[in-house]
């Protein structure tokens, strides 16, 4: 019989319904509760893209199809997924004790985020890896750090953008301006040499090596609502300031941090971002998100594979 190989697919979470949102919200907020406009600001927002986010189904989905894929491209081990969220059940420390539970002593581990950062990235795998400590020691997880610059994601991406051109008017297509982004986190995390930030503007160089699109701008959205500076510029802003000194008539974002359609990219780009390109009479454009398409879960592959060459 073939051994088992954890495969700890770790995503952020989201509510599963309505009710969930203080308490996913105070988990975000590392157990301190909201003030009751922001939870229902939040709630505001989830009724907008449609009472809950896509996320949740589509983290699965996504688990499936790489443990699917990995299991078809190999014949060494079997394995076995296991979904660990970040704020909300299953937490990834459920996952890990699953894994141990059923004696798995080999696991590998991806965060459904391609950009590292010490918010992001490293705090999975840092949970994981604790949890799996804490249990014995008996579960070795071998962790994939940043996929960003995977050829098949970069790929992906190329070919979505070159999609999206296609719906173009000839007038937009002449005049457009790509706007690649991630989430924004404070600015302090730069002090500490986290590359988050070239990571994404390397993201945004490949893909503008391999894109027809001539006029590529990198900017930051979603960022959180505390006093302290966060990476700039942000989107909407971006789309004004690129408007007044470009004149483009068509703006399109592709928010590459992340891999589903879900609030962000529903709320902030779809709906925020829309806004701005409405007021300013020029066309917005968004491609459909990675979501489960093949060349993004292969991408995903070949970072497991050269983690575990
Ligand atoms: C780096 C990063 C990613 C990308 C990497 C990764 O995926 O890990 C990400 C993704 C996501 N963030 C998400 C949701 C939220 N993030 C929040 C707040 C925050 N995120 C932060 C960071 C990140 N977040 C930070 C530093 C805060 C401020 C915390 C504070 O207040 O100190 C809040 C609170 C309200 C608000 O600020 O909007 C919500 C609801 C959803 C789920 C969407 C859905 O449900 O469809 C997803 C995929
Ligand atoms: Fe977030």
């Amino acid at each position: 019989m073939k051994q088992v190989r954890g495969l700890l697919v770790m995503a952020y979470g989201t509510p599963y319904k309505e009710e969930d949102i203080e308490r996913y919200y105070t988990h975000i907020r590392h157990g301190r509760k909201p003030a009751q406009e922001d939870i229902d600001d939040l709630a505001e927002r989830y009724r907008a893209i449609g009472g809950i986010s896509p996320l949740a189904k589509m983290t699965e989905a996504q688990a499936n199809a790489l443990c699917a894929r990995l299991n078809e491209v190999q014949d060494e081990v079997e394995y076995k997924v296991f979904i660990g969220l970040k704020h909300i059940e299953p937490f990834v420390e459920d996952a890990v004790a699953a894994m141990v539970n059923e004696g798995i002593t080999e696991a590998v581990s991806i965060v459904l985020a391609p950009h590292f950062s010490t918010f992001s990235i490293k705090s999975y795998n840092g949970r994981a890896q604790e949890e799996a400590d804490k249990l014995g020691g008996t579960l070795k997880i071998t962790s994939v750090e940043a996929w960003y610059d995977e050829p098949k994601f970069i790929e992906y991406w190329r070919q979505a953008v070159d999609g999206e051109l296609e719906k173009m008017s000839a007038e937009e297509r002449a005049n457009c301006c790509l706007i690649i982004s991630n989430h924004s986190l404070p600015e302090k995390i730069k002090l500490a040499g986290d590359p988050y930030e070239d990571q994404l503007i390397e993201t945004a160089n490949l893909i503008k090596a391999a894109a027809t699109i001539e006029n590529i701008a990198v900017g930051w959205q979603s960022e959180g609502k505390t006093p302290e500076p966060w990476l700039g510029p942000d989107v909407q802003d971006l789309t004004r300031e690129l408007f007044n000194a470009h004149g483009y008539k068509a703006f399109m974002y592709a928010p590459v941090g992340f891999v589903t359609e879900h609030l962000e990219v529903l709320y902030d780009n779809d709906i925020e971002c829309k806004v701005v390109c409405d007021e300013l009479g020029v066309g917005y454009y968004r491609p459909a998100m990675p979501n489960t398409h093949p060349l993004f879960i292969d991408a995903m592959v070949d970072a497991i594979h050269k983690k575990l060459a």
